[in-house]
């Protein structure tokens, strides 16, 4: 092939490239803006559902499995892998790119959701979590899983205990670590340079390997560790050509053309500068330059800019293995170097583990294989943990695994000599790896990671529509359950207001029917009272009057007090029969708590005590149904003094001892005055009676006759003035009761008792009616808020069924387009 047609293959190459950058570009920022709208949806709609108490399970059946292996957690050493490692380090193996979720896996999900213990759970769990309390759950959740390094037990409290806002609040900061990263990769896919890092374990030859790499003894290489900051070697023409060190504080400020951004460090101290670097400088940026051709060279390639970049040894310190785990996602091929004299560590297997998450290929690179007795066995062994660690890389071994010694490398070079052939077919293939295969080194990485975040999506998206659904089921439930509880208390609520009504009613009516029918009895018989009274004789008359009035008064005075103590009977019945209606609310109020505690089956009873109506101050109108505070003694309805007051206005007049009026008693007076004539006997009037006996007089003709007639006349006068005194005590009983009885007619005295005692008994009773109907309508009202408040979260529920079903099938169609940039 001519120059011209390599040269038209590769812009070819490059423009497919593009494109694939710029849909995986476009893809990924969707898939951003899709993290962002789950964290907005989980912070404000919808706690995320997350299959928490799956993984417990998982978890245990793991621990389980791994006490009846005596299999051991992770351990930080050096040391060979034995047997119970790899068994752990095969739990560990990261996924590879899933295929998207169907629907028939939501379906089977939710069916997993809602049957605990299911078969695919139960498969899935005894190989999801490691045995040292970290969450890993391959088959399920990759990216977005939460690691809540806790000691889990499936039926121990702690999945309890983590509030659903706790978790939300965990998966809400995984979302935003997820973003930032696909932040990374998008810088990444944009950027044109290729950054390769050369990471391993300490000791293991990166700097030789380096150097070895670009044909130039620059990296300082010991038998003791030495790189103490990152080295990244880039090719002299990014500086104009000219070779130099700059050493970098803040990576992040690092401009070439600003001085002020780094230091420049003399070829001389280079050493000095990266074994002794004391956390002053965050990187070297080294320009050197590989006298070999486009062809050869990996920095200077004539396709893309190329940085190699060497690293601190993985078990240095935490800090740096820290910042060396987050480099290594803003790199696009990492070179991974491993002693053939220790293998991988676990150290190596962790790094190896988290930069599986989103790189599938990995170029390993086994060095010092030249200090290796028996090669075979070495190299059999290294593959096989390769195979675990990493399955795509070890599908692709020949190319992507390579047991080389750069030291030796370094030595021919410095001799002049040929290169091995091992050491040539390694730098073709992470040339060809690099420059050639792009996609699988630059991209395949990038789309690795959007594809397994946007399968958690579509896991977590299926979980949560299952989640809803059961919501939705269990609020439909207790609606059902409630309706008929609900009808019952509005119905019980109706009934009893009217039977309250009504006892206010009837007993208003019966207090008003007695007072009248009573105080009306006791006016007409007033005089019968007054007959009580001792006579003392005429020379007491005057007192004895009083005495009449006294006693009427008093009598009145009493009644009225009987009539009042009439309504207190009244009104202690109607309060009893409320207070059993009020019972009768009560036991309604503590039925209804109770099933609503066995609906919720909430073991926080203490919570519910306090809340349960016998304990509860909602139901302080009890109260006002008990005690001595609550009766009504005769004193508090009745005004008795009033009567007296009323009556102190009867004076004493002298018409009440003298009753010219004997008709009302004309027997008495016939018996003193024997000899009135029977037409006298008739007539009405003492002066009516003296008048016609002088009439008749006049008309006889007799002086005798005439005689005899006055006399008679003057002893009919003389008998009525002795019966008129004879009489008075009557006189007085009878002319002070029809006073008095007047008088009370006409100051309405019974009506307005009857009125007071009417007013005064719906007074004392209508507050236990409005007591019973105000707890009635709280019992209603705390329902119907019991009930809305289902309905909110039935409706919460059924927007999230749906906000996750299509986030579902918007992951999924998401993912099919990442999956199509290949
Ligand atoms: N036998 C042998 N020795 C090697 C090889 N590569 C490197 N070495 C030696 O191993 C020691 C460490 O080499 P470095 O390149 O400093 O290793 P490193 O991984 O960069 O070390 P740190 O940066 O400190 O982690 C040096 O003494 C090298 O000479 C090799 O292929 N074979």
């Amino acid at each position: 092939m001519s120059a011209t047609a390599t040269r038209q293959e590769q812009e070819i190459q490059q423009r497919i490239f593009a494109d694939k950058c710029r849909r995986l570009h476009n893809h990924l920022l969707s898939t951003k803006a899709l993290l962002s709208e789950i964290g907005d949806y989980n912070r404000t709609k919808w706690p995320v559902h997350y299959p928490l108490a799956r993984i417990a399970r998982a978890h245990e059946s793991l621990a389980n499995a791994g006490t009846s292996s005596g299999s051991s957690g992770l351990r930080r050493s050096n040391s060979m892998l034995n047997a119970s490692d790899a068994t752990l380090v095969n739990s560990l193996a990261p996924t590879p790119v899933r295929r998207t979720m169907t629907t028939e896996d939501v379906t089977q999900l939710a069916a997993d959701s809602s049957s605990s213990g299911s078969s695919r759970t139960a498969h899935a769990d005894a190989t999801d979590i490691s045995s040292a309390g970290r969450l890993l759950d391959p088959s399920d959740l990759s990216v977005l899983k939460l690691d809540l390094r806790l000691s889990y037990h499936a039926d121990s409290d702690v999945m309890g205990s983590l509030e659903e806002s706790s978790i939300a609040r965990l998966f809400d900061e995984r979302l935003s670590q997820c973003e930032v990263h696909i932040d990374k990769l998008i810088a990444r896919v944009a950027d044109k340079s290729s950054k390769i890092l050369v990471t391993g374990d300490l000791n293991a030859g990166k700097s030789t390997l380096v150097n070895a790499l670009i044909r130039h003894d620059i990296l300082p290489f010991d038998q003791q560790p030495c790189t103490m900051l990152f080295c990244e070697v880039v090719d002299a023409s990014q500086n104009n050509g000219i070779e130099e060190i700059h050493a970098v504080p803040d990576i992040h400020k690092y401009n070439r053309l600003d001085p002020l951004t780094y230091n420049v460090v003399k070829m001389s101290d280079l050493e000095d500068v990266v074994m002794e670097n004391d956390e002053q400088y965050q990187q070297l940026k080294i320009y050197t330059k590989d006298k070999r051709s486009d062809q050869q060279s990996l920095l200077h390639n004539g396709i893309v800019d190329v940085a190699l970049i060497d690293s601190p040894g993985l078990n240095r310190d935490s800090l740096k293995t820290t910042q060396l785990f987050a480099r290594q996602e803003e790199i696009d091929v990492v070179v991974f170097v491993v002693n053939a004299e220790n293998h991988f560590t676990l150290s190596g297997q962790d790094f190896l583990l988290n930069a599986g998450n989103e790189k599938a290929h990995i170029f390993i690179v086994v060095n010092r294989f030249d200090a290796i007795r028996r090669k075979d066995r070495c190299e059999r062994m290294i593959l096989d943990q390769i195979r675990d660690l990493s399955p795509l890389t070890y599908a692709e071994r020949d190319d992507l695994v390579h047991f080389v010694s750069a030291h030796e490398q370094l030595a021919a070079e410095r001799a002049g000599s040929a290169s091995s052939e091992s050491f040539s077919r390694m730098e073709k293939c992470l040339r060809s790896f690099t420059l050639e295969q792009r996609f699988k080194s630059k991209l395949a990485p990038a789309q690795r990671y959007a594809m397994n975040v946007l399968f958690d999506v579509q896991y977590l998206a299926a979980e949560n529509v299952a989640s809803a659904t059961k919501r939705i089921q269990e609020i439909n439930a207790l609606l059902r359950e409630g309706m008929p509880k609900y009808e019952t208390l509005l119905q019980e609520r109706k009934e009893s207001t009217r039977q309250a009504e009504s006892i206010l009613d009837d007993s208003c009516i019966e207090v008003r029917r007695h007072t009248t029918a009573h105080l009306t009895n006791t006016t007409l018989h007033l005089q019968d009272v007054a007959e009580k009274v001792m006579y003392p004789g005429l020379l007491s008359l005057w007192s004895y009057a009083e005495n009449v009035l006294l006693t009427m008064v008093r009598h009145l005075e009493h009644e009225v007090y009987e009539c009042d103590r009439f309504a207190c009977f009244t009104i202690h019945q109607a309060r009893n029969q409320l207070g059993k209606l009020d019972d009768q609310r009560r036991m309604l109020d503590l039925s209804l708590d109770q099933q609503q505690q066995q609906q919720q089956q909430k073991p926080s009873l203490p919570m519910k005590e306090k809340m349960s109506p016998a304990s509860n101050s909602k139901d302080e109108g009890i109260s006002l149904l008990d005690g001595t505070n609550a009766s009504v003694t005769a004193s508090q309805l009745a005004s008795v003094g009033s009567i007296s007051n009323a009556l102190d206005t009867v004076q004493l007049e002298l018409s009440d001892f003298i009753d010219l009026d004997l008709g009302h008693n004309w027997g008495t007076l016939t018996s003193i005055s024997a000899s009135a004539s029977l037409t006298l006997l008739a007539s009405k009037s003492m002066a009516g009676n003296v008048v016609t006996l002088l009439r008749l007089s006049s008309t006889m003709g007799t002086a005798t006759a005439r005689r005899l007639m006055v006399a008679a006349a003057a002893l009919i006068s003389l008998g009525s003035v002795f019966y008129v005194v004879s009489d008075m005590d009557a006189t007085v009983r009878r002319k002070l009761s029809s006073r008095v009885s007047l008088m009370l007619a006409e100051e309405g005295f019974v009506q307005d008792h009857a009125e007071r005692l009417t007013t005064e008994t719906s007074r004392a009773i209508r507050p236990f009616v409005w007591h019973l109907q105000h707890t009635f309508q709280r019992m209603v009202e705390a329902e119907e808020h019991k009930r809305a408040d289902h309905l909110r979260r039935r409706h919460i529920a059924q927007d999230s069924q749906i906000y996750f079903d299509e986030l579902r099938i918007k992951a999924q169609e998401l993912a099919n387009a990442v999956r199509s940039v290949h």
